[in-house]
């Protein structure tokens, strides 16, 4: 038996021993448990700390000998450790969202805060938004109890919120294509918080990121409740730069860096090689494709056209772009339709290639649509508002290859270092 670790059904996609073992030196497991499993596990007390996920929350109360005063009012524990064969249970989803909210300054006095879901994690936050003196808390259900109410109500009535939080599994992998309201339909809204944080940015924060509104992302929440977690069981604290780094560190291992830009600007070639650097798997866009149809991409033009080309560009985008940890080279029409770009930016950075006009290839038979030179420069002006537009770094390519991946990677590094500065957008 571990000495910590997590309990809970299921367990799969927990990232908790990831971040606890970049914490601290203890080893932490993750360990699933039956109903029927739980009461000798706590009555054991073989362990001396366990964080508590879905379903067993409320379940663990009993067992415990103190209980903090968060955890009461919220009625939901997920952090117990085990001093002296007495078990003291703590609610750190509190502070993970508290921290949130604080780090990116939300303000949420006198608002009008809209929850959108109704399990633990909510419990959780509307305690913090009571702490922060919100005007009036609103918990959204699809299928409403107690005091929640309807998302049919929310729409006749409550389109006047200023803050929405999402602790509803909508827009949650594999479901990476839904989003629970319309942020369209909120004009007083300033600001949106998900606890998602698989896809690292969810359908509705990026609605939010183009609305230029507030947003924070659901990794850094998950970051903090672990790091407060393992403070109960140390009896120790953090320092910000240990947040920060933990952040950076998650960050950069799960993100997909995504390479757009002109046919032959180097999307494949450099592509593969960041991913042997990053240690992340390489996939081309165009490859999958062509799997997908079973035919070449020559192929695919001469026989069905365009049209039928960019069905499956978006078809085989939507699947890729739903894992983590990639390397993506697109196409370089990728950008033509903006869905694309929806789907690649909830896991991914987008990195534009700009390789020099003269130096684009033409007459390639395999580039079906760089025929000619005239077509590759007419290509290059209509689509560079595109390119800059939808990329967040660009590099312009026209020397060595491995030093521009090299860039490519240390491009990366500062984006997502100044993503954490700024505290007031997470991606
Ligand atoms: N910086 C560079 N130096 C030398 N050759 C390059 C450079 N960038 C791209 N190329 C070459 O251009 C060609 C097209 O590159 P590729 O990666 O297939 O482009 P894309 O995937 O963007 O269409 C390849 O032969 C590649 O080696
Ligand atoms: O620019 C385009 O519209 C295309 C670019 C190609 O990929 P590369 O950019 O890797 O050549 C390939 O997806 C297809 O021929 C269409
Ligand atoms: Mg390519």
């Amino acid at each position: 038996m571990s000495e910590y670790g997590l309990i809970g059904k299921p367990l799969s996609h927990s990232f908790s021993k990831i971040i606890h073992e970049k914490l601290a030196d203890y080893t932490y497991e993750l360990m699933p448990l039956d109903e029927e499993d739980l009461d000798y596990f706590l009555r054991q007390k073989d362990f001396k700390g366990i964080n508590v996920t879905i379903p067993y929350k409320k379940t663990v109360i009993p067992y415990l000998d103190f209980i903090d005063e968060n955890a009461k009012a919220i009625g939901a524990v997920n952090t117990i450790v085990n001093r002296d064969g007495k078990l003291y249970g703590y609610n750190t989803d509190y502070d993970g969202f508290d921290y949130m909210i604080q780090h990116h300054h939300v303000p949420i006095q006198n608002q009008k805060v809209l929850v959108l879901g109704n399990g633990g994690a909510a419990a959780a936050i509307k305690a913090v938004c009571r702490n922060h003196n919100a005007k009036q808390i609103l918990c959204v259900s699809r299928h409403p109890k107690d005091d929640a109410i309807s998302y049919k109500e929310v729409y006749t009535s409550h389109c006047d919120a200023n803050i929405i939080i999402n602790t509803s599994p909508v827009g949650m992998y594999p479901h990476i294509d839904e989003q629970a309201v319309d942020l369209n339909d909120f004009p007083k809204c300033k600001a949106v918080l998900d606890v998602v944080y698989n896809p690292i940015c969810t359908k509705l924060c990026l609605q939010a990121r183009e609305k230029g509104l507030l947003y924070a992302t659901g990794m850094e929440m998950l970051i903090v409740q672990a790091i407060r977690a393992k403070e109960h069981f140390l009896q120790d604290t953090t320092p910000q730069k240990v947040i920060d780094q933990i952040l950076f560190d998650l960050l950069m291992e799960k993100t997909n860096l995504v390479f757009i830009g002109m046919p032959s600007c180097g999307k494949s070639t450099i592509g593969k090689k960041v991913a042997q650097l990053s240690q992340k798997k390489f996939i081309d866009l165009d490859d999958e494709i062509e799997k997908e149809a079973k035919k070449t991409i020559p192929e695919i033009f001469a026989e069905s056209g365009e049209v039928v080309f960019r069905e499956l560009e978006t078809k085989v985008t939507k699947r890729i772009s739903a894992n983590q940890n990639l390397v993506i080279a697109c196409g370089g029409g990728i950008i033509k339709n903006k869905i694309n770009i929806d789907m690649l930016r909830l896991n991914g950075i987008l990195i534009f290639l700009d390789r020099d006009l003269n130096l684009l290839e033409s007459n390639d038979p395999n580039r079906p649509l760089s025929s000619s030179q005239k077509a590759v420069e007419d290509m290059y002006h209509q689509r560079m508002p595109y390119y800059l537009q939808y990329s967040d770094i660009q590099i312009v390519n026209n020397t060595n290859l491995n030093k521009i991946s090299q860039t490519s990677i240390q491009k990366v590094k500062d984006h997502i270092q100044d993503l954490i500065c700024t505290g007031g957008k997470t991606i």
